[in-house]
């Protein structure tokens, strides 16, 4: 088995509009390891839902190729459908049912499983992410932080070869964010998911990730270790986008210490 599991070669996306062909990504490469967390950051605009997308099978490719471990997914003229590429998708809005309770809304993936593996796979996957005393309760009866489990639980609950997380915080206050950010990457870690997550928040990008795609403009800056973008950075962007990230970072905790003193 090849270590890498997600590989865009040459990859260029656009949209049609009335105005004519707007290119968002032009000649994109990028690879994640099986059991890896690989995370695309960047500012809004940049380009980060449009690749999810197209690893997820809606957007067509103009140039290049997707492979998912060795099977050929996109190329241009050929797409496999997305509910054959065995890709899991959370959004940010997290998309729940709100008609159906947790279970339900856990299992809905599993409508073709047989009842009893059915059950079975549900109970681990709500033992996973912490919630069997919330089983039959219905998504409004939820926090947000726990909303988001559930939209975890549903997207792992068909064993996808590869998870795709996009801004999977941004509903969430600062501090779930932060818990939930540590949350999510051990129980991926926990059961070997390879993941790739888009994120315009640093923090959680380096809470989450083992490799970080620093985005500009439809291109990959530097694809690197946390570690490596901090000590490393390749471009003078890369280096101000992270040092700018860590600044405002320090900023807000100088802000909230002073708030807390003058309490
Ligand atoms: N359906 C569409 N038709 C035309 N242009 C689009 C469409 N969807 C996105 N775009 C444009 O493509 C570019 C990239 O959008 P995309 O959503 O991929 O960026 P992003 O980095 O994910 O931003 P955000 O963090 O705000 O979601 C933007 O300029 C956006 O306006």
């Amino acid at each position: 088995m090849t270590e890498e599991l997600l590989r865009l070669q040459q990859v260029s996306l656009a949209y049609d509009t009335p105005e004519g062909v707007v290119p968002v990504v032009n000649d994109l490469n990028l690879s994640v390891n099986r059991g890896h967390i690989g995370c695309l950051l960047g500012s809004s605009g940049c380009g980060k839902t449009t690749i999810l997308r197209a690893v997820a099978g809606f957007e067509p490719l103009r140039a290049g190729s997707i492979h998912l471990g060795d099977r050929l997914i996109s190329s241009p003229g050929q797409l496999i459908e997305p509910q054959d590429r065995h890709v899991g998708m959370m959004f940010q809005d997290y998309a729940l049912f709100p008609h159906l309770n947790v279970e339900g809304n856990i299992a809905f993936g599993l409508r073709r499983w047989e009842k009893a593996r059915r059950q079975q796979r549900v109970d681990e996957l709500l033992d996973l992410v912490g919630l069997d005393d919330a089983r039959h309760r219905f998504p409004h009866e939820l926090s947000g932080g726990q909303q988001q489990r559930v939209a975890l639980a549903r997207a792992l609950a068909p064993e996808p070869e590869l998870l795709l997380l996009d801004e999977p915080f941004s509903n969430l206050d600062v501090d779930t964010r932060e818990r939930l950010a540590f949350e999510l990457r051990d129980i991926l870690k926990k059961t070997g998911h390879t993941a790739l997550l888009v994120t315009h928040n640093q923090a959680e990008a380096f809470a989450i990730a083992d490799r970080i795609g620093v985005m500009n403009d439809g291109k990959i800056l530097q694809w690197d270790t946390p570690y490596a973008l901090h000590h490393a950075p390749a471009t003078p962007f890369v280096a101000d986008f992270v040092k700018r990230e860590v600044l405002m970072a320090q900023r807000a905790q100088a802000y909230l210490r002073g708030l807390a003193a003058a309490e």
